[in-house]
């Protein structure tokens, strides 16, 4: 078993996640398969994720955790040979339905990235880059905005005397709690992580996983990671995948002390990945 420091264990005495009440549910994947061209990907992936939780993805290399995350705001549709068959609910609605529109549900559902991506634009601009979008123009509200999804992703202290500067003069783990305020200023139900801190210091590190802390407050986090103490310091649940299926789905405290299954206990021990 990986040991996990107490000042960061948590006492969840959580609900396990295949009772969660519709209320308590964000997301509910049902029978969901995914083929790239003939290679099946995932397997009959069953899972109802919490709202408001933290819930980590992990498990070996090509496990299929990112292409899992990538089914919730449907970037997959972006890869030509990619089919998928299932459902996965956000709010009771299935995402794979025809009548969904593919922009909307991303506004719902946002993504960050493991490089950090800014555009190249100033600091301020690339917070407001999505209501732009939206049409949103009105000085007053986007400085606003601007002020609120900058403090809410812990960086507004560094940078609100250089909101003109570009983007690109900010460090990495900045960059990376930028494009987490870009993602949040729309306001998004759902965040998805995809390694955030892969590149990132050990410092900056830190810093994005007590902003995940934060930001389980106002939304629902989905976070894949490599990382097992990442795992075990952010997140609520767990969710550890093997070749493509969904060995074991728990709380976090629960997965990595007293696993139920022997391929969940072998990964976590360091037997395997
Ligand atoms: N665009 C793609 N085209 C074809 N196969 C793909 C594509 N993306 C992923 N795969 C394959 O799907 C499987 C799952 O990959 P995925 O990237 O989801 O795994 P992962 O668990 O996130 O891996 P890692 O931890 O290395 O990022 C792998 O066998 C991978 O080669």
């Amino acid at each position: 078993m990986i040991s996990i420091a107490p000042e960061v264990a948590k006492i969840t005495n959580a609900i396990a996640p295949s009772e969660l009440t519709q209320e308590q549910t964000a997301l509910e994947m049902n029978k969901l398969n995914l083929f790239y061209g003939d290679k099946q990907a995932l397997y009959n992936i069953d899972m109802k994720i919490p709202k408001g939780k933290v819930t980590a993805f992990i498990g070996p290399s090509g496990c299929g955790k990112s292409t899992l995350l990538r089914c919730i705001n449907r970037m997959n549709d972006l890869v030509d040979i990619c089919r998928v068959e299932g459902q996965i609910k956000l709010d009771g609605k299935n995402i794979y339905d025809k009548d969904v529109d593919v922009a909307t549900l991303r506004q719902n559902v946002g993504m960050v990235f493991q490089r950090p991506n800014p555009f190249p634009k100033s600091i301020y601009e690339n917070v407001v880059y999505g209501l732009r979008i939206q049409g949103i123009n009105d000085k007053r509200r986007l400085d606003e905005i601007v002020e609120t999804s900058l403090r809410k992703a812990a960086l507004w202290e560094e940078v609100k005397d250089r909101l003109n500067d570009s983007a690109f003069g900010l460090s990495g783990g900045q960059q990376q709690r930028l494009v987490i305020a870009r993602a949040i200023a729309i306001e998004p139900k759902v965040l998805l992580l995809d390694e955030p801190t892969s590149a990132l210091d050990p410092i900056s590190t830190l810093t994005i996983e007590e902003l995940i802390n934060d930001l389980k407050d106002t939304y629902t986090v989905v976070i894949v990671t490599h990382n097992m103490q990442q795992a075990a310091r952010v997140s609520n649940y767990a969710a550890f995948m093997f070749m493509g299926e969904l060995i074991e789905y728990s709380d976090t405290n629960q997965l990595f002390t007293t696993p139920a299954k022997k391929k969940t206990e072998d990964y976590i021990t360091g037997r395997y990945g």
